[in-house]
């Protein structure tokens, strides 16, 4: 829980920002009277949010209150969005980026001594249901991230910064790989005869019973146990999906978001 009386800067209110914005104020993490939201474009979720006591793009005295800023803009577009605020914040303001690719040591070169930490989250923060791998050198920094992602995340600490890049692909995008997998599924499921509706649902449906089971805590090899009885269906869809190439389809999608990471970094 975010206790400080200082204000948060929310810089981006894209598709994570807007998840961000809405978790935290539907989680009561944060009271919205300690929001502050730039963004050049108008957003559903921050007018929502300035409906409840938020502040979106206020004078630039403003944002010497702040203790956090959280960086939610583009790898391609953070420093000339940082730029013109870096100035304005005051010395001790923890750095707080989600976004993928961007180092520390580049933040530093923008924010001089400011202590940074890094944090990867899915959307699933709007809902309060994320997931969220935080590295820090400063263990004020790192606090300062738990305060705002615990209540809307589990938390995940790196102890290397290298390792961002790796969560990056088995956490911030892999949502998207499991649905793809689920819409590949569903057009399966079509091929075996169902109509397109039919299977949509079907597939969602499964996908959401896949993640009931794993909120349970149980291990996944559980899981899969629990629903694959010896001799039957499953067993037969796990061999063949397995030979068909499973590891090497999630190798690529980790070692191609890592090299995109890598990449967006430079
Ligand atoms: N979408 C996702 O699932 C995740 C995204 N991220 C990271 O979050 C960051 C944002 O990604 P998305 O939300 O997907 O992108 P997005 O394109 O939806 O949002 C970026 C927002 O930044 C705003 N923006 C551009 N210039 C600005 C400026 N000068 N000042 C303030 N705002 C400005 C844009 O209006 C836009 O709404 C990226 O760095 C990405 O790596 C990290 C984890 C998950
Ligand atoms: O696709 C992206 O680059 C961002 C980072 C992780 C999820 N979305």
């Amino acid at each position: 829980m975010y206790t400080s009386d200082r204000p948060v800067i929310l810089l981006g209110c894209g598709r994570l920002g807007s998840a961000l914005l809405e978790g935290w104020l539907a989680t009561g993490t944060l009271a919205a009277e300690r929001l502050i939201v730039l963004t050049p474009s108008n957003k559903t979720a921050a007018e929502a949010a300035r409906e409840r006591g938020a502040r979106i793009n206020p004078p630039e005295a403003v944002l010497a209150e702040a203790a956090s800023l959280i960086l939610a803009v583009k790898p391609g577009v953070w420093r000339e969005a940082s730029g013109p605020i870096a100035a304005a914040l005051a010395e001790d303001v923890t750095i707080v980026s989600l976004m993928a690719g961007v180092g520390a040591h580049s933040l530093s070169s923008v924010f001089g001594k400011r202590p940074v930490v890094r944090v990867m989250p899915t959307t699933a923060v709007a809902q309060g249901r994320g997931v969220a791998a935080v590295w820090s050198n400063h263990d004020n920094a790192r606090a300062a991230a738990h305060a705002l992602f615990d209540p809307v995340a589990d938390t995940v600490d790196l102890t290397d910064e290298g390792l961002i890049d790796a969560a990056t692909a088995v956490a911030g995008s892999a949502p998207a790989f499991i649905h793809a997998y689920v819409e590949a599924l569903a057009r399966a499921g079509q091929a075996a005869g169902l109509d397109a509706e039919a299977a949509s649902r079907l597939a969602r449906g499964a996908l959401r019973s896949a993640g009931a089971g794993a909120e349970t805590g149980a291990p996944l090899s559980d899981l899969i146990a629990r629903i694959a009885s010896p001799g039957g269906t499953t067993e037969a869809g796990l061999k063949a999906q397995a030979e068909a190439g499973l590891d090497a389809t999630a190798m690529a999608a980790v070692q191609a978001a890592v090299a995109r990471a890598k990449a967006l970094g430079n």
